[in-house]
C-alpha cells in the first residue's frame, strides 16, 4: 500500500467564539486507506469533517490534500480537486430517476457541468458506464425509479455510486449507516467496501461494528483531541482510548 498522504492535518484548531473545539489536531490519512474517526459526542467530529471540506475556515493549522494547501479554498474548489463529501441524501436530484442522477456524476466528472443537456442522450460511453455502476449497486432493477422514490439505504446507496462516479479521489461520509437496521448496515458496509476500492475513505462513525468492519486504521477524537490513531488491534488494546471513550464496549 502506498503511502504518500492524501490528507495531512498539522496543528488544525477552530475556535467558535472563545470556545475551542479542535485543539490541535494533526492527522495523516494515507492514499487508498479506510480511516475512520470515533469519538464521544460532542468531540468535534463533525467539525473537525467540515474544517477537512471546506465547509468551515480553520483557526489555526493546515490542512493538505495531496500536498496542497487546501484550507483556505471554499468547499466547491476542494472538491474539484477530488474530495467529495458524501451522505448528504439532499445531494441527489430527488425527481430525477437512478439513471440520471449516475450520468449526471459522469458527467460532471468529465467537466460537462451545467451545459450537458443537449447531449445527454448521445453519451453512450456515460450510459455505459452508468449501467456498470448500478449493477455494482444493485440499483439496476431501479433504472427508472426517481431517487426520490427509494428507500433510506438505497438513496445512501445511490449518493455513493455518485461519489465515486463523480470522480472523487477522497470521499468523506458521514455516520453511514445512522438510522438503518443492522442488515441494511451490514449491506451498505459490504458496498462501501465494493464502491471505493481504490478511493481514500475518512468516515465519522458511532457504531462500533462499522468501525471495526470497516477501518484499516482508526483516529480517536476527545474533547478536541486525537489521542490514539492505529490498526482496530491497536485501539482495541490502547488503554487511554478504553478509559476516555470505549470503555467496556470493546468487550
Ligand atoms: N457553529 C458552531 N458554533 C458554536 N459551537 C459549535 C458549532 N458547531 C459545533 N459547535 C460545538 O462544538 C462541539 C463539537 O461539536 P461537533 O458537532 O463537532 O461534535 P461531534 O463529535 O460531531 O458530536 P456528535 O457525535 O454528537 O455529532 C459541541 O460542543 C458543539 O456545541
Amino acid at each position: 500500500m502506498s503511502t504518500r498522504n492524501a490528507l495531512e492535518l498539522k496543528g488544525v484548531k477552530k475556535n467558535f467564539g472563545r470556545a475551542e473545539i479542535i485543539r490541535g489536531v494533526n492527522l495523516d490519512i494515507h492514499e487508498h486507506e479506510k480511516h475512520v474517526i470515533i469519538g464521544p459526542n460532542g468531540a468535534g467530529k463533525s467539525t473537525l469533517f467540515n474544517l477537512i471540506s471546506g465547509r468551515l475556515k480553520v483557526s489555526e493549522g493546515s490542512v493538505k490534500l495531496f500536498g496542497k494547501d487546501i484550507h483556505n479554498l471554499p468547499a466547491h474548489k476542494v472538491n474539484r480537486m477530488g474530495l467529495s463529501r458524501s451522505f448528504q441524501v439532499t445531494n441527489l436530484f430527488q425527481n430525477m430517476t437512478v439513471l440520471q442522477n449516475l450520468r449526471c456524476s459522469l458527467l460532471w466528472s468529465e467537466g460537462h457541468k451545467y451545459a450537458f443537456w443537449k447531449s445527454v442522450l448521445k453519451q453512450d460511453s456515460v450510459t455505459e458506464r452508468a449501467n456498470e455502476l448500478m449493477e455494482r449497486l444493485n440499483l439496476t432493477t431501479q433504472a427508472n425509479t426517481p431517487a426520490q422514490l427509494l428507500t433510506y439505504a438505497e438513496q445512501r446507496s445511490l449518493e455513493i455510486g455518485c461519489t465515486v462516479a463523480s470522480g472523487a479521489k477522497v470521499i468523506l461520509l458521514d455516520e453511514p449507516t445512522a438510522g438503518m437496521s443492522r442488515t441494511e448496515a451490514n449491506d451498505v458496509i459490504q458496498l462501501i467496501q465494493r464502491m471505493t476500492g481504490e478511493n481514500t475513505l475518512v468516515v465519522v462513525e458511532h457504531d462500533l461494528n462499522v468501525v471495526f468492519e470497516l477501518a484499516d486504521r482508526i483516529s480517536v477524537l476527545v474533547y478536541g483531541e486525537i489521542i490514539a490513531t492505529g490498526t482496530p488491534e491497536d485501539i482495541r488494546n490502547n488503554a487511554a482510548v478504553q478509559e476516555a471513550y470505549l470503555g467496556t464496549e470493546v468487550h
